[in-house]
């Protein structure tokens, strides 16, 4: 097998570590040199799908398992429940795993799925979000496919305070394959629209995101209005609290990666999020079916 498209991290640390444990995903990789074991279980890994909740991975996990033709009975199994914190699923070569909400819990699981498909000696692994957010001037249920990803000062840059330090690194997906992803929405007829856009990314639901609902509100409803203007302006049509992180931390590392969401509410038309819980799971399940059709696109090539 040719290794020339596996992962090489940013981090020569990680040369000089005999062992390491990844410890949210309790996975132990014993031997840093030798990584056989990990190899066979996640060698084969091309995909690694990454959502806000448990429930909506081992759905998609579901869906992906038919989308595939993956053998397989009964409900896929949490790789890593004995670590608490996230869930992982394996479906074929496709991983789904939880993130929870926000930079800071999904940076941490991030960075050690990309330790781990490096110790697998994965080729070539594509991270992809799928998630849900608020649109901005759009349709509750379109798609948008991220292309820059804005943080809270409407930057398009990823800003980490890291010793001590105000660290500012570029966020902005894989042109090709935000392309390639946006054409498996646009080209079928799925009865919502799929959109390439930016995105704004921020550290807080409420006030992060210009609402006037949480409880701390220290700014009109016209001054919140003009910033979602603002944003507006720059091409963002939708928010959520991953992107800007997602996009640096994958582009750091030398992967390919996307940002795919369904939007809930039209933040130009109020704060909160009115629809049904049988609708959010309607909606949830759109990204999945272009997800899907890349995956086996990638898969079949
Ligand atoms: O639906 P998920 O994937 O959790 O993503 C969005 O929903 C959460 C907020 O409700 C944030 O994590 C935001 O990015
Ligand atoms: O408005 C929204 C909806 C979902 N997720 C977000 O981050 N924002």
């Amino acid at each position: 097998m040719s290794l020339s498209n596996c992962v090489n991290l940013n981090n020569s640390n990680l040369d000089g570590m005999s062992s390491d444990f990844l410890y949210h995903l309790n996975i132990n990789v014993a031997n840093t040199k030798d990584t056989q074991d990990i190899q066979k279980q996640f060698g084969d890994v091309r995909v690694i799908c990454m959502g806000g909740t448990g429930r909506r991975m081992l759905e998609l996990a579901k869906y992906l398992r038919l989308k595939l033709g993956i053998s397989g009975e009964g409900e896929p199994i949490d790789l890593c429940e004995a670590g608490h914190r996230y869930t992982v699923y394996k479906v074929g070569p496709v991983l789904c795993a939880s993130h929870g909400v926000g930079s800071s819990t999904c940076s941490v699981v991030l960075h050690e799925l990309l330790k781990l498909v490096k110790y697998a000696k994965c080729q070539d692994p594509i991270f992809l979000r799928i998630g849900t957010c608020g649109g901005l001037g759009v349709k509750p249920g379109t798609v948008v496919v991220t292309k820059d990803a804005y943080n809270g000062y409407l930057r398009n840059e990823h800003e980490i305070p890291i010793l001590g330090e105000r660290v500012v690194r570029p966020a902005s997906f894989h042109e090709q394959l935000i392309e390639d992803i946006v054409k498996y929405g646009t080209q079928a007829d799925d009865g919502f629209e799929t959109i390439k856009a930016n995105t704004m990314s921020t550290d807080c639901f409420y006030e992060g995101q210009g609402r006037t609902d949480g409880a701390v509100c220290q700014y009109t409803e016209e001054q919140k209005m003009k910033f979602l203007q603002t944003a507006y302006e720059k091409g963002i049509r939708n928010i959520e609290m991953e992107a800007t992180m997602m996009a640096s931390l994958t582009l750091m590392a030398g992967v390919r990666a996307g940002d795919i969401c369904v939007t809930l509410v039209n933040r130009l038309n109020g704060d909160q999020v009115t629809i049904t819980m049988d609708e959010k799971h309607e909606f949830e399940e759109r990204p999945f079916l272009i997800v899907g059709r890349f995956i086996k696109h990638l898969l079949n090539n």
